[in-house]
């Protein structure tokens, strides 16, 4: 018989040009410091680390129409599709430690070029579902599912080094969780598409564990496919994770956002993971950094099978004297 082992591929992205504020691309390395790695191992999970990726400068990367940074964020976003398409090759749940969420580019991508069709779990106060021509703000990391989705690629022009990216997600295989700061586009093409969500509101309303059992049912309705969870530290409540680039008030609980990686990591579905936002440089000094960093590694490890009821690996037997 074979074992069911989790397996995690580890990959840094340390990548902040999707929005302007300096910092997120120091997200992987303290997201390593808090010991993300031997956590995973000592819970008896498998890691291969893939390492940090390196991006290449970009010198001249005037905007384009209203989107900035374009060249910048298509390249990045290139390599790392690369990278995690590699890393699904290896047999492992991907694991992409951000930087922006422009990244979700990249690891949607390579993740779908790796096993086709997917759902996608994401769990963000943001839809991050801007086109290039609704952008309020330019910035990329509010736009990556308008070039993901299907439905989307009639509103998306031409951008210097995004002609790579094929859109390989379609908008009924996507829930939303977390949401409470939606521009009026995105509520418009939210609505136009009928994506499914889960806004905060939804959350009060039904709670945790309704949300996630409806949005296992509805990602599995027809067929059972491989999860993608984007997962945007920004959803949880400021108040536990402040160091981030876009808080947003009336978040998730602590518990709430554990409960999430528990119920997606025992559907035996979860095929890859994005930890994005971090920003050791926001947020109100040391602690503040700590407990949000601290949030990441625990989201992550509630990815790959620890439980708040406590572990034990199933080769364990008690000492006898
Ligand atoms: N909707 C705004 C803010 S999006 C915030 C991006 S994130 N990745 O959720 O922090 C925009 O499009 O710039
Ligand atoms: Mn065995
Ligand atoms: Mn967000
Ligand atoms: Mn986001």
């Amino acid at each position: 018989h074979r074992h069911h082992h989790l397996s995690a591929g580890i990959i840094g992205a340390p990548f902040s040009k999707g929005q302007p504020r300096d910092g997120v691309d120091r997200g992987p390395d303290a997201i390593r410091a808090a010991g993300l790695l031997l956590k995973l191992q000592q819970q008896g999970c498998a890691v291969k680390d893939y390492g940090n990726l390196e991006f290449e400068d970009v010198f001249e990367d005037a905007p384009v129409g209203r989107v900035k940074r374009a060249r910048a964020v298509g390249g990045a976003n290139q390599r790392l599709s690369e990278a995690v398409r590699a890393v699904k090759r290896d047999g492992h749940t991907s694991v992409m430690l951000g930087g922006d969420h422009s990244l979700a580019i990249g690891s949607i991508h390579g993740h779908a070029a790796a096993v086709g069709e997917l759902g996608v779990v994401w769990v963000d106060a943001h839809a991050d579902i801007n086109t290039p021509l609704t952008t309020p703000t330019g910035n990329i990391h509010g736009q990556p599912m308008s070039y993901l989705l299907r439905e989307l690629q009639s509103k998306i022009p031409v951008l210097p080094n995004f002609s790579w990216i094929k859109a390989c997600v379609s908008a009924k295989d996507v829930v939303y969780i977390g949401l409470r700061d939606v521009d009026p586009e995105e509520h418009f093409i939210l609505k136009t598409l009928g994506v499914k969500m889960f806004s905060m509101s939804q959350v009060d309303q039904l709670g945790v564990a309704k949300v996630m059992e409806e949005t296992c049912d509805y990602l599995s309705a027809k067929v059972k496919k491989p999860i993608h969870l984007s997962y945007d530290i920004d959803a949880i409540d400021p108040s536990v994770t402040p160091a981030t680039g876009t808080p947003v008030v009336g978040g998730l609980t602590y518990r709430e956002g554990v409960y999430i990686t528990e119920h997606l990591c025992q559907t035996g579905l979860l095929s890859a993971v994005d930890l994005v936002e971090v920003n050791p440089l926001r947020g109100h000094g040391e602690d503040g950094v700590t407990s949000t960093v601290d949030t990441a590694v625990a989201l992550l490890l509630g990815c790959f099978g620890r439980l708040r009821e406590g572990n034990h690996s199933s080769n364990y037997r008690l000492p006898e004297p």
